[in-house]
């Protein structure tokens, strides 16, 4: 069996402390019940002496919790801090109380104005205050990653000898490496008397973009419980972002010799809560979670995907709770994407139908940052009236706007296929251009209906329009155009339904 990675979620305290990310209690107790579900070992509930509000949370999410995980809460290396924590946590099954100090140069001089020995006595007595309300006190060496290694020792040998049943190495500023922070921890563990009875924790900020590799790497070296939020979120760049971590031990659980107890199957889900409580967007390309995180749109990855999934995924969607792999339609598509996209629909093509198919769908794709299911019903319509085609679009421009006469000149091409151009003038751009057709087509009708609509999302959406013409004898033909130009579309379903009234008269 391999070591039991502790997922310690900072989400409701660190995570909260992204710019914009505040929670009210209710917010915090939704999370905390998806925490709870996904089976996390330790909440970090808040800092119970900030506000009122989060002492609240901390005491609600210490009640909902019951015996299914650890309850903590966040203190300063200060007595009153520690008192109302204790009081926030009193009815917590499983409550711990996180206090602790900086212990890098520049902490201790600029911000502490404490030294060495004196910051050692407040840790020591810090942690025996915190220990004489609770059973389990984790004691933070806050910027450890850029402390003094010998110093480093001695505070957390300190500390253990104090009470300590967890010691937090953070990289509170996400400086290192993460083999020197890996060193950093092999390190503490031959050095430090009693550190083999404690648990050994990191917190790890995203500042160069490495926080997951540095808390990978400490948990390569002997650290046995992870500090992270869900999306990454957290003080500046960001946390280690729980997903990636418990997903990281999931894939190299034989190498780190770890596992966790996580649901992953629910990681997707609290990626998703978390941003909509907060109002945190979780960036596209964000791995396990982002919305792309499992979307392929090139073609030749789309056709190794259909081939074999793990050609280009590592991990299953379904195990993160993501649903499945997604093929995205784009200009870079080819066409084992297309047909298998098109199948889905329940359109099967023989190979010469299926490739004048895929080079109207790259006409689409060219137009379009992508291309949808509805788009494809588009085609395959269009590409039905086409086939009936008597007069089909050679060209079509229209002028129009305030204070011009709307003018449309149209150029229609014949069966033969001998073009015929004109001009005339309308009402609108559209009566413009209707008007034209008629003076080539010369077929008596009357437009009954003319309907627009976009049939695909965004700015750059199909429109597709529907007209309904009644010829002379009252029988009524519908024509239907699409493109992303809706005059174009307009010439297109006048044009299809004068060809079904033409074709009927034959
Ligand atoms: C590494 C982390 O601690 S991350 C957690 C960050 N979270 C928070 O800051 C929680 C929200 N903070 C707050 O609500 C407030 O800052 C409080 C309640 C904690 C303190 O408020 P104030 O008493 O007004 O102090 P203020 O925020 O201005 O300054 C912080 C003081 O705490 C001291 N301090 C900072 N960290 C610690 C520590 N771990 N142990 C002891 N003292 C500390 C600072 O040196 C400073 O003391 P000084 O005023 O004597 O210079
Ligand atoms: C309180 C500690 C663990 C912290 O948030 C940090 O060092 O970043």
């Amino acid at each position: 069996m391999t070591r039991k990675i502790n997922i310690f979620d900072t989400t409701l305290r660190d995570g909260e402390q992204s710019p914009g990310a505040s929670m009210n209690t209710e917010e915090k107790l939704i999370i905390a019940r998806q925490l709870i579900r996904m089976n996390v070992d330790v909440i970090e509930a808040g800092f119970p002496i900030s506000s009122p509000g989060d002492f609240k949370s901390v005491a609600e999410i210490g009640r909902i919790a019951g015996d299914k995980c650890t309850v903590c809460g966040l203190t300063r290396a200060v007595d009153k801090d520690i008192e109302v924590a204790a009081e926030a946590l009193k009815t917590a099954k499983r409550p711990r109380i996180h206090t602790g100090l900086g212990v890098s140069p520049s902490h201790l001089r600029d911000k502490l104005h404490l030294t060495e020995d004196e910051a050692i006595e407040r840790a020591v007595h810090a942690v025996k205050l915190a220990r004489s309300f609770v059973d389990d006190v984790e004691f933070y060496a806050e910027d450890a990653g850029r402390a003094d290694q010998d110093f480093l020792c001695r505070i957390i040998e300190a500390a253990v000898k104090a009470g300590a049943t967890v010691v937090n190495i953070p990289d509170t500023t996400g400086y290192n490496m993460p083999w020197a922070f890996g060193a950093r921890i092999a390190d503490l563990r031959e050095r430090v008397d009693g550190i083999e009875d404690v648990t050994i924790s990191v917190h790890t900020h995203n500042d160069l973009g490495m926080a997951t590799a540095l808390a990978i790497e400490a948990v390569r070296n002997g650290a046995t419980q992870v500090e992270c939020t869900i999306n990454g979120l957290g003080e500046r760049a960001g946390n280690t972002a729980l997903e990636e971590v418990v997903m990281a031990i999931r894939m190299h659980g034989q190498e780190l010799d770890a596992h966790t107890d996580i649901v992953t199957q629910e990681l997707t889900r609290a990626s998703k809560l978390v941003s909509s409580i907060t109002g945190m967007t979780v960036q596209a390309n964000k791995a396990i979670v982002g919305a792309n995180a499992f979307a392929h749109s090139s073609g030749i990855h789309q056709d190794g995907v259909l081939k074999a999934r793990d050609t280009y995924e590592i991990i299953d969607p379904a195990d993160v709770g993501a649903g499945g792999s997604q093929i995205i339609l784009s200009a870079r598509s080819g066409h084992a994407a297309l047909r298998h996209r098109m199948a889905e629909l329940g359109y099967t093509f023989e190979d010469d139908e299926f490739e004048s198919i895929y080079q109207a769908f790259l006409e689409v794709a060219d137009k379009k940052k992508e291309v949808y299911d509805e788009d494809l019903e588009s085609i395959v319509h269009e590409r039905e009236r086409v086939t009936k085609a008597i007069w089909t679009l050679g060209a079509v421009q229209v002028s129009c706007g305030f204070p011009l006469t709307p003018t449309a000149t149209l150029t229609l091409v014949d069966e033969g296929g001998e073009e015929h151009t004109v001009a005339a003038f309308g009402t609108g751009p559209v009566d413009a251009v209707y008007k034209a057709v008629n003076q080539i087509v010369s077929v008596e009708n009357d437009l009954s209906e003319f309907a627009i609509k976009a049939v695909t999302r965004g700015i750059d959406a199909l429109g597709e329009v529907t007209v309904r013409v009644t010829a002379g004898d009252g029988q009524v033909y519908t024509g239907r155009g699409s493109d992303n130009d809706i005059i174009v579309s307009s010439t297109k379903a006048y044009i299809n339904a004068l060809n079904r009234l033409i074709s009927d008269r034959q």
